[in-house]
């Protein structure tokens, strides 16, 4: 699985330093408020488990699970909405918690898609902003770190389904999703 990492770009200790500074940034932002963390399944899990520990606050947590990449390199453009949440979020304080944010499309649509559910607020943090790919501008609360146009895998986040177990955040050789 290593032999197929073109760079590392995020060391572990790297991506536990940035949770830190992210949780304590939110924890002193949502002070007072009914703060829930909305996890995007799949590729939010390992950044949404190291996050919610450096947060400070209560917080309830939920997940919801969507798709649009699939096995592909690319965004199919349809967004497919797997699992939906469990809660009542009105009169809370949504705080959606994202690995990568590309194209846009995904969360330009589930922002979308939660507004009429009277939320008291709907922000984003995102671990990795690949903002050259973006064709849906968004506004992002809280982004952890830019990353250039290559396609990322690890720490979560997936080529294929494949990847996601790597500690780290790094790019993925070409000729393996180039072919
Ligand atoms: O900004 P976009 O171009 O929409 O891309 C970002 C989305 O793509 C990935 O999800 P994917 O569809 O691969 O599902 P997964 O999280 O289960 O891997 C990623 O986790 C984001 O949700
Ligand atoms: O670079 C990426 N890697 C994996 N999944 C993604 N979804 C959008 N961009 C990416
Ligand atoms: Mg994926």
């Amino acid at each position: 699985m290593a032999d197929d990492v073109k760079e590392i770009l995020f060391s572990r200790e790297d991506l536990s330093q940035k949770c830190r500074e992210l949780g304590d940034q939110i924890s002193r932002d949502y002070e007072g408020k009914e703060l829930v963390l909305v996890g995007i399944l799949k590729g939010s899990v390992v950044f949404m488990t190291d996050l919610m520990k450096e947060i400070t606050i209560p917080c309830n947590i939920e997940f919801m699970e969507v798709s649009s990449y699939g096995t592909g390199a690319t965004s199919s453009g349809v967004v497919k909405i797997n699992k939906d949440l469990d809660m009542d979020i009105s009169g809370k304080h949504i705080l959606i918690v994202e690995d990568i944010i590309d194209t846009g499309i995904t969360l330009s649509y589930l922002v979308d898609y939660l507004k009429n559910r009277k939320a008291e607020s709907i922000e984003i943090v995102c671990l990795l902003d690949k903002k050259e790919r973006r064709l849906k501008d968004i506004p992002v609360a809280y982004i952890g770190y830019e990353v250039p146009d290559e396609f990322i895998i690890g720490y979560g986040i997936d080529y294929a389904e494949k990847y996601r177990n790597l500690p780290f955040i790094g790019s993925l050789k070409d000729e393996i999703y180039k072919k």
